[in-house]
């Protein structure tokens, strides 16, 4: 790649302190001269803005790693798909990707600074164009997926089942976006909380946050029948095929989801492998999944589950925190160690096993990758935000597999 890193990194710099103004300006720029693309866009654009400005941090702060930056590329490529993304929209893109430069990048923006940006545009533009193509030779841009189970486990929690109706290949351990109909566009992610089943349906465990976009209509108002879109399967949290030690592990809130998935994973390779899974909560009444779990024990007993639980000084089991119980579990430091549920807790918890003398090559979490991919953006719904009724139109129609049912009309072709 002839890209110059340096000149790129010296006017991104200059950029960072006004982003907010430049990122605006961007999209000003962008829909004055391209008015069709707003159609791609989520109703409301301020966690977009953000997005953009994170994706092209990352982006330029990767220049120096080839490998690393083209995987990124690759990735953002194939996420694009699903918005409707289509290669004639990068010349606009990039555009107004520049004028915003030339007009905030201030002292720092040279011509040998302007040609090297347009030179990385293009070649990133390449490689994420070649990703999405390649992508779709084999695998729809999303797949369409019946909600035939909606289970409330709290008022604020629910397990669904989804039946995509073609195949979605996942390992366990990752997740998916999901888009509902009152959202258009907006699309957020949740690990499958299950290995594949036989039946091709897969589980998510949905905790409402408060002014949630999606999380609420997940919980509060799906039902049965209804259909969702799901984005293409993602994540590296998945079993190192490399390794035969026995795992620890440590879930909290609804960070069970991918954990319970390893687990029973393990279950059904029908190797005889240790999993000691810990489930934390605030109260026993978040233990939301123990029976399944108990179920699970009871078939596979070299499962074993232990509750922590960090709000109830009444409950029987273990208090605290995982990060505060881990010198009370068995040898963490023989175990390969799963770390999924909230930020705070994912990185207090692989603090303490350092601590603990645990290599950090055997700690596995997706938290860099969730803070690049956006995993784990709080969704705040604005007070002012309607929920739209109308779908949006990405760029490729489903397959008849994929046609949605009659209740929700999924996509339709752009304008
Ligand atoms: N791959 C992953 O890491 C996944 C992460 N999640 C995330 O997990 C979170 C779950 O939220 P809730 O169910 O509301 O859980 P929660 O907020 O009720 O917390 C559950 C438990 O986690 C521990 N915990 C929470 N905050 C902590 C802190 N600051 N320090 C130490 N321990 C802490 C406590 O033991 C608490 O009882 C969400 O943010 C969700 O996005 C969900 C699925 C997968």
């Amino acid at each position: 790649m002839s890209w110059e890193p340096r000149i790129i990194k010296e006017s991104f710099t200059w950029l960072e302190p006004i982003a907010d103004d430049a990122i605006a300006y961007f999209y000003g720029r962008l829909f004055a001269a391209e008015p069709r693309l707003r159609a791609l866009f989520p109703p409301a654009m301020d966690l977009q803005r953000d997005r953009l400005f994170r994706a092209l941090t990352a982006i330029v702060w990767s220049m120096d790693n080839p490998g690393a930056l083209a995987d990124r590329l690759g990735r953002l490529g194939r996420d694009h798909r699903r918005y409707g993304v289509l290669p004639e929209h990068y010349p606009a893109v990039g555009a107004a990707l520049i004028a915003t430069l030339r007009r905030f990048g201030g002292a720092a923006w040279t011509p040998e600074a302007e040609a090297a940006w347009t030179a990385a545009y293009r070649t990133a533009a390449e490689i994420m164009i070649a990703a999405a193509e390649r992508d779709a030779a084999h695998a729809p841009p999303w797949w369409v997926a019946e909600v035939t189970g909606h289970d409330r486990r709290a008022d604020d929690l629910a397990v669904l089942t989804l039946r995509p109706a073609r195949p979605l290949p996942f390992e366990a351990g990752q997740y998916v976006t999901v888009q509902v109909a009152r959202w258009p566009r907006i699309w957020r992610p949740y690990s499958i909380a299950g290995a594949p089943r036989p039946d091709g349906t897969l589980r998510l465990h949905v905790r409402a946050v408060p002014g949630g976009w999606v999380s609420g209509a997940l919980v509060r108002h799906t039902r049965p029948g209804q259909t969702v879109l799901l984005g293409p399967a993602a994540g590296t949290m998945t079993l190192d095929p490399g390794s035969r030690r026995d795992l620890l592990l440590i879930a909290g809130g609804t960070g069970l989801a991918p954990l319970k998935a390893l687990a029973e994973r393990v279950a059904l390779s029908g190797r005889d492998r240790g999993v000691h899974l810990v489930v934390a909560a605030r109260t026993g009444t978040g233990l939301y999944d123990m029976p399944d779990l108990l179920d699970l024990a009871a078939a596979y007993p070299r499962l074993r589950i232990t509750t922590v639980i960090s709000d109830d000084p009444d409950h029987d089991g273990l208090r605290g925190t995982p990060p505060g119980v881990l010198d009370r579990l068995p040898a963490p430091d023989e175990h390969e160690i799963y770390v999924a549920g909230p930020t705070e807790m994912i990185r207090s918890t692989v603090a303490a096993l350092q601590r603990l003398g645990v290599p950090p090559a055997r700690v596995h979490h997706d938290l860099l990758e969730a803070e690049h991919l956006e995993v784990k953006i709080p969704e705040t719904e604005p007070a002012d935000a309607e929920p739209v009724t109308s779908p949006h139109a990405p760029a490729e129609t489903p397959s008849s597999a994929d046609r949605p049912d009659r209740r929700t009309r999924w996509p339709t072709p752009p304008p």
